[in-house]
């Protein structure tokens, strides 16, 4: 599988990097070539022009050796120009693609989401991918080839000699081979804890201020701590098989200069081997073990890096549950978002029936509430809506047509769900409430603005609508923010609009003052109110009155009151509760 992932990888990032790879790789084995080159030159020098005091030859040789030389190094600073751009464009290439796939993603995997994970794999595991080096396929490819062609000079030079390297050289491999294997499986334990220490971070600062007020800290800390001594020791325990690896290679190649100077010194000693030939064959022992070493650390870095394409790749192949029907019906200019819900069911995971077997009408130009006790489905019916999920059986038609006959993009563009959970950016106000929606002309934002009641906190602010409002809004309080998620959605102009608890943080004055003014705005779209203070609800044009994921009753205010059932008993324990405030 991990062979695959990188088969994968490789072949999207060749495909993206396709004419400067082929350059990449001209210039590196042009490169080799040139390396491979100057052993001959030093041989000749020594053997040829110094031997026999040929100055003329020895200056050509030297000027030879500096051009070369020169040569050698520019390649280089174009290979290392080429490697960086490729190395990013590949980075930025997976990033996009995770973040793109993620938003195609099912309300499940949202639901089970470890987002530090998700994080790590987007900072740690992409920064292990780019250091594994846009240039190390072509370094193996190009190191292999050097590897062998220093090979053959070798074994015309002294095979005897060369035979000497090679076992010391297989020794090494076999003894890397096996650490390779040990790190390779202590690195991923180390991506692991870095995992779990990132959720655990992720969660504290995200929530530092309630986490202040829960009194929690102690509970983070000691969770934190855990997870960071085993790290500490994982970690010291790859540091310290790396450097065995590294020590234990570095023990073995030391033979090889032993090897080259006693026995290449014999061998001058009794007449069999030139001085010049001696250093000739020294330097191609540089060329050929060289890249053998590359080879081998290679193996480790790549087995790092399988590690991280591996997990890069299990989000990027997690399955699309909700079509996106990209070739699905959009909706056209007279599109009046009129839905039923027609014998719905459905449920989360393997849990019973959160909604079950549901019949229900909304219509363009009417607002429909949902009420019930906390837990009986409401949420749900948005979330559906939205096809976060969908449906198990029955069907929701949107002005005659199946929600899932329309393309996904589109049919959500049309629906705007304002949440009690407000996203907000840590950006200005201007630009939290536009959005993408950058068309909108000044006095239409002023009048929604002004309708759920920020225009005069705009205008008291120095910086007005430029006002950065901190992560998640914190400079605002909670009212505020709901205002502004409800300007927002009306800016978006969407044919659907669904309040779920969208005005909760606000007294009923307030409440009232909002929903009086943003009414002008509503005339044409489907309205949706999900609320638990039925105050909110009272002029619905009609109530679904739900419990356990069925509708119990239904009609207008009036209608629910006279039937004398479970609305009836929620209005009563609300009087008494306000009563008693
Ligand atoms: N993502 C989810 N995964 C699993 N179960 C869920 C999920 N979201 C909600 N539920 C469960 O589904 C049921 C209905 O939840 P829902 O949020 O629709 O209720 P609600 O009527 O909107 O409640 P409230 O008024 O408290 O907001 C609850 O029992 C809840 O635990």
């Amino acid at each position: 599988m991990k062979n695959k992932n990188l088969a994968r990888f490789l072949k999207i990032a060749f495909k993206k990097n396709k004419y400067i790879s082929i350059i990449a790789f001209v210039i590196m084995i042009v490169t080799s070539i040139i390396e491979l080159f100057m052993p001959q030159i030093t041989k000749i020098i020594l053997d040829d022009a110094i031997k026999f005091g040929n100055i003329k030859l020895l200056v050509n040789l030297i000027l030879l050796y500096i051009t070369t030389n020169l040569l050698l190094n520019t390649l280089s600073i174009v290979l290392q120009y080429i490697y960086s751009k490729m190395k990013n464009r590949v980075s930025i290439i997976f990033k996009i693609k995770l973040i793109r796939h993620l938003a195609k993603l099912s309300g499940n995997y949202y639901t089970n989401i470890k987002t530090g994970n998700i994080l790590n794999i987007l900072e740690n595991d992409m920064y292990i991918v780019e250091s594994l080096g846009a240039d190390l396929l072509f370094s193996l490819i190009v190191d292999f080839f050097t590897a062998t062609i220093a090979f053959f000079f070798l074994m015309k030079m002294q095979y005897d000699l060369l035979i000497i390297i090679v076992i010391i050289q297989a020794l090494i491999l076999l003894t890397q081979s096996k650490f390779t294997k040990l790190i390779s499986l202590k690195n991923e334990k180390l991506r692991d804890d870095s995992g779990d220490i990132s959720n655990i971070s992720q969660e504290y600062i995200s929530n530092i201020m309630n986490v202040v007020i829960s009194k929690s800290n102690l509970k983070f800390f000691k969770q934190y701590l855990n997870k960071e001594r085993k790290m500490l020791k994982n970690s010291i325990g790859l540091d310290m098989a790396f450097s065995t690896s590294m020590a234990t290679g570095s023990i073995l190649s030391s033979f090889i200069t032993v090897a080259i100077y006693g026995y290449g010194g014999y061998k001058i000693i009794n007449g069999s081997m030139t001085f010049g030939e001696l250093i000739a064959f020294q330097q191609y022992t540089g060329i050929f073990i060289s890249p053998c070493m590359n080879i081998i650390r290679s193996n480790i870095k790549i087995e790092q890096a399988k590690t991280s394409i591996n997990r890069i790749f299990t989000v990027l192949d997690e399955p699309i549950i909700i079509d996106n029907n990209n070739n699905g019906i959009r909706c056209s200019d007279s599109f009046k978002g009129n839905i039923s819900f027609n014998n719905v069911t459905f449920s989360y995971e393997d849990k019973g029936n959160t909604i079950d077997n549901i019949n229900m009408k909304f219509e363009n130009g009417k607002i429909t509430a949902l009420v019930g006790s906390s837990g009986c489905g409401k949420s749900t019916i948005a979330k559906l809506l939205f096809r976060l999920w969908d449906v198990n059986s029955g069907d929701i038609i949107v002005d005659s047509v199946s929600l899932k006959d329309y393309n996904l993009k589109n049919i959500r563009e049309n629906i705007s769900i304002i949440t009690q959970d407000v996203l907000l950016f840590d950006d200005t106000i201007i630009n939290n409430l536009i959005l993408n929606n950058k068309g909108i002309n000044d006095d239409y934002l002023a009048k929604v603005c002004k309708s759920v009641g920020i225009y005069e906190l705009v205008n008291s602010l120095p910086n007005g609508f430029n006002t950065i409002i901190g992560e998640k809004g914190v400079k605002l309080s909670g009212g505020q923010k709901q205002r502004i998620s409800i300007g927002r959605a009306l800016l978006c102009d969407s044919k659907i609009i669904i309040f779920d608890e969208a005005t909760s943080a606000l007294d009923n004055i307030s409440q009232r003052d909002i929903l009086e003014n943003i009414n002008e705005f509503l005339e044409y779209k489907t309205v949706i109110v999900i609320a638990h203070r039925l105050s909110t609800i009272k002029d619905a044009d009609k109530i679904y009155v739900l419990e356990k994921g069925k509708v119990i009753e239904e009609g207008c205010h009036e209608q629910l009151i006279l039937n004398e059932g479970i609305y009836c008993s929620l209005l009563d324990e609300q009087s008494l509760e306000v009563a008693f405030a």
